[in-house]
């Protein structure tokens, strides 16, 4: 399946390549002719004048317009082989795992032939499905066992699974000790009835403390599921293991209404949303609903201050960038004044996020379960986010250069120029700009519908939401986060995308 997938995807690279050289070819051919009609208008011997005027003359087409047009065409190829490179090399990626997962299969069936298998280590596997499924590579706990008559039911449902909506991730974030543990313990203890896997990526030696120490829901969630994953932090090492382990969650997807993802404390949660947002199999089967951090109130200061006066950026920082929730707790080891600040604080990196004060993560759970905070039909929420951060003005920079800046603009947009400007700044970081979070409502032009912007670091999507109302003042708004931000370039910019046949 990997290895298919892997030549598709070098056959369109193949493609996409000979268009390139296709294109490179036609624009050194219309250099020429454009060099020559150049050349026409200065003195030359005869003979070459001649030739210059013959190069000139065969050529039909408008040479400073198709020249423009074939420089798009080659930044597109370019962004279109980005992309493939990128899918190919996650694409080699799994087909390794899944390598290196066979291998281990192999073993472990040789060493349980010999009975040797350790208990603690054995999947516990009581059904023909789960025994069919294959597990993630690290430890796996299924802590419910099926009768006949539901596995029956289940295998039917399964067959219709395509059809059941996506599974919302909730990734939990936050410093060391800032109460991420206590906030899954409180959810899957809270009333909400739910059937929750939790997936939880720790350091070596830590594997099995924290799953040790989370109580599973009495009378509240059902914890169908328990991932640990091990050796790395999942922004970098265990990315593989991470699809794994959700492509091994989704199989169960009837009878799961939510993921939790917690991260170690020092994670970077913006690699987690592009594998979310980039992984096709993954994306109809589940998505992710939030990203929320927790802040410990009372050493968040320190926290956020540690790494100062280094060149390297302290990931306190970045959990709160990326935040769509950040929630306050600890709020009993620290004043109202300092609460105050704290929360000014927070909002200067990210005005965006919604920020909840707490004591031990007892927040609504309407807040932390299904947020859609990336979901387009809740533009709305979006508008209104946008709407309050209008006001901001560009001189709330934080120390770090982590600020948050809105743009807005009212002509309607050419969609292609709205994407080529944002793969400008995202990928090529073009004007220097490090842009961790983006989001906005756009008008776009030849169409009556409100389209909505999301991205994460490099990761972006638009897409459209619903049709504007008759109320409504179509404007574009769009808000960054991130540090070395230019308002100027960026107005600018998104008045450059704006459509010329309007
Ligand atoms: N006083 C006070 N203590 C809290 C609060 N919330 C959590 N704690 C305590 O803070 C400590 C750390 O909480 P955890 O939930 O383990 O934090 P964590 O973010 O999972 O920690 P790591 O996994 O090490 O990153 C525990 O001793 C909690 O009991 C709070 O609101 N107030």
């Amino acid at each position: 399946m990997n290895k298919k997938k892997v030549h598709e995807i070098e056959h369109q690279l193949g493609e996409e390549n000979e268009m390139i050289k296709a294109a490179i070819d036609e624009l050194k051919n219309l250099q020429k002719v454009k060099e020559a009609s150049t050349a026409l208008k200065v003195w030359q011997p005869a003979i070459v004048h001649g030739r210059q005027r013959e190069i000139v003359e065969n050529c039909s087409v408008p040479v400073d317009s198709r020249i423009n047009v074939l420089e798009m065409e080659i930044k597109l190829c370019r962004q279109q082989i980005f992309g493939f490179l990128k899918s190919r090399r996650d694409e080699n990626g799994r087909l390794e795992a899944v390598k290196e997962k066979l291998s281990k299969k192999k073993r472990f069936e040789t060493v349980e032939g010999k009975g040797g298998f350790p208990s603690k280590e054995k999947p516990q596997t009581n059904t023909k499905m789960e025994e069919e499924d294959e597990g993630p590579p690290l430890a796996v706990e299924i802590n419910e066992t099926l009768d006949s008559q539901s596995f029956n039911q289940s295998l039917q449902k399964h067959e219709n699974l395509d059809e059941l909506p996506p599974v919302g991730v909730t990734v939990i974030t936050g410093y060391l000790g800032a109460g991420k543990s206590t906030l899954v313990n409180y959810i899957l203890n809270g009333k909400h009835g739910k059937r929750i896997a939790v997936i939880l990526n720790e350091f070596g030696e830590e594997i099995g403390v924290e799953r040790a120490m989370i109580n599973e829901g009495e009378g509240g969630a059902v914890v169908e599921e328990w991932v640990e994953l091990a050796n790395g932090c999942i922004c970098c090492t265990v990315k593989h293991s991470l699809v794994q382990a959700l492509e091994q969650l989704v199989q169960r997807k009837e009878r799961l209404d939510h993921i939790l993802l917690e991260t170690t404390g020092l994670a970077n949660p913006a690699p987690l949303a592009s594998i979310l947002w980039l992984d096709d199999q993954l994306e109809a089967a589940v998505k992710l609903d939030s990203i929320i951090t927790v802040v410990d109130a009372k050493n968040l200061r320190f926290q956020l201050k540690t790494h100062q006066d280094s060149s390297t950026f302290p990931e306190a920082f970045l959990q709160i960038a990326f935040a769509d929730v950040v929630i306050l707790n600890k709020v009993d080891l620290v004043s109202k004044n300092v609460l105050e600040e704290l929360e000014r604080e927070i909002h200067s990196i990210n005005s965006l996020a919604n920020i909840i004060n707490s004591v031990r993560c007892q927040v609504d759970m309407s807040i932390v379960l299904n947020c859609n905070a990336y979901d387009a039909s809740h533009a709305a929420h979006l508008e209104q986010l946008l709407e309050e951060n209008k006001s901001l003005t560009t001189k709330d920079l934080h120390d770090s250069g982590v600020r948050t800046m809105c743009v807005c603009d009212s002509q309607q947009l050419d969609l292609d120029k709205v994407r080529l400007w944002l793969e400008e700044i995202l990928w090529d970081k073009k004007y220097d700009m490090d842009i961790y979070r983006c989001k906005g409502v756009l008008n776009v032009v030849n169409s009556d519908e409100l389209h909505t912007v999301q991205a994460v670091r490099e990761i972006y999507e638009i897409v459209p939401a619903r049709k504007w109302k008759k109320e409504e003042n179509k404007t574009n708004k769009i808000v960054f986060i991130g540090r070395s931000l230019n308002e100027d370039i960026l107005i600018e910019c998104l008045r450059g995308c704006a459509s010329t046949t309007c």
